[in-house]
């Protein structure tokens, strides 16, 4: 009692001290946002108390009453779930924002709606398996358990993809064949590769390789014909960082691997005597088809991302002033690389109540300020608003990811 008599002592000399440096000067747009939810009350322990482990509290007040967006068409689902041809739904942002409960809810509704779909975690930190309180894990397709139409997931493993590109590029001219030609004598072109500096570049690969790859090996699955029923394919990506350096990775490799391409040509007229005698030049060949297999891997998900039939990435952010700039500087730099972008969703926003606590009011006003940011935001104010509510628990599972899709997605 004493303890939490003197942490609301605290909270509100914290409160009273600073709220005013936080607190806009300008009135609060975001009220009239958030006055336009229903005042439906949606609670995920209530809806499903199996799921629950609640504390016991008088009069219910561990529940959060959502601010679930109206029942008219919000998110336009009906749009995102017409149509048979192949869809992709990439969603990204900050980390911790709800990406993955976001991703998985959006799964969970297609495959309800009759969609054979796939989601993919190319987080290299996933968290699908405890999204879906499954083990989801191994790098394969998976069975979701669960919905009423065939739902499968996809973890990939970053190692082995990281591997993939160091195997391919040491054959072609880093620092395996820069050995090679040291102890061959062959100063000049060892002096050239020194120059490129392609040994460091390769034993380094560059950020954002893991997520292509993974993106490309789920574009390798698609094209043969057994994985040709499925429509809507759901990415739950890495944070904003990596999909960026995601969006500059096939031309950076383009022109490296030209480059490692090129060198390889070079060193293979001035060394065919002494490769016949070691015989390397079949696995030079195979290795120099595995990297540019690679590079033309890159260009399909870099055309991939860009075909605005086909695909959307979707920012996933929540009402901080912290999370809503760095999803307008994300916004800005999709823009920029031409992928298409329509819906924003703002994770984990505090219902209205009619309690006073005072910790929520505060909360509250903090994030209307946020809203207010987005909506003036001239990279985010064009996009479709979809409201996700801080729900009264972990949103983890089939039933659980449900009641969030049916919230979130309408
Ligand atoms: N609307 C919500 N209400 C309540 N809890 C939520 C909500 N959205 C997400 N969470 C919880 O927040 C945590 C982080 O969510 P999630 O894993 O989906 O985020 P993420 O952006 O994918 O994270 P990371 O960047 O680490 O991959 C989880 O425990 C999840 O259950």
């Amino acid at each position: 009692m004493a303890k939490a008599a003197a942490c609301h002592a605290s909270f509100t000399s914290f409160s009273s001290s600073f709220h005013k440096f936080l607190t806009p000067r300008k009135p609060i747009v975001a009220v009239g946002f958030l006055l336009s939810f229903s005042p439906r009350v949606h609670t995920l322990s209530s809806t499903f108390p199996s799921l629950s482990i609640k504390p016991k509290r008088p009069n219910n007040s561990f529940q959060v009453r959502s601010v679930a967006a109206p029942a008219e068409d919000v998110a336009g689902f009906e749009d995102m779930v017409s149509g048979t041809q192949r869809k992709y739904y990439m969603l990204g942002g900050k980390g911790g924002v709800g990406k993955t409960s976001c991703a998985a809810s959006l799964a969970v509704k297609f495959a309800n709606n009759g969609h054979h779909t796939l989601v993919v975690s190319t987080d290299p930190a996933h968290s699908l398996s405890d999204s879906f309180a499954q083990d989801l894990t191994g790098g394969t397709l998976v069975p979701v358990e669960g919905p009423d139409f065939p739902l499968f997931a996809l973890e990939i493993n970053p190692e082995k993809a990281r591997e993939e590109f160091r195997d391919a590029s040491k054959n072609n001219g880093g620092t395996g064949v820069k050995d090679f030609m040291d102890g061959m004598g062959l100063g000049i072109l060892a002096e050239q590769l020194g120059e490129l500096k392609l040994g460091e570049l390769l034993d380094t690969p560059p950020p954002g390789l893991d997520e292509a790859i993974a993106i490309s090996k789920v574009m390798q699955f698609l094209e043969s014909p057994q994985y040709s029923m499925f429509t809507r394919i759901v990415f739950d990506t890495a944070p904003t960082g990596h999909t960026l350096r995601l969006l500059s990775l096939p031309d950076f490799l383009d022109a490296s691997i030209g480059k490692i391409l090129k060198l390889r040509q070079k060193i293979a007229s001035a060394t065919s005597a002494i490769k016949s005698v070691f015989g390397q030049e079949e696995t030079r060949q195979n290795s120099a088809d595995k990297l540019e297999r690679l590079r033309e891997r890159m260009v399909k998900v870099r055309d991939l991302f860009r075909d605005s039939d086909s695909t959307e990435f979707v920012i996933v952010t929540i009402p901080t002033v912290m999370a809503v700039n760095e999803s307008s500087r994300l916004r800005a730099s999709l823009e920029k690389e031409n992928v298409p972008v329509r819906r924003l969703i703002v994770n984990q926003i505090l219902p209205p109540s009619a309690s006073d606590c005072k910790f929520c009011a505060v909360k509250r006003k903090d994030q209307m300020h946020a809203l207010d940011m987005i909506l003036n935001d001239p990279e985010l104010s064009s996009l479709k608003l979809i409201q996700a509510p801080l729900v009264d628990m972990e949103i983890r599972g089939v039933p659980a990811l449900k009641f969030m899709g049916d919230i979130v997605w309408k």
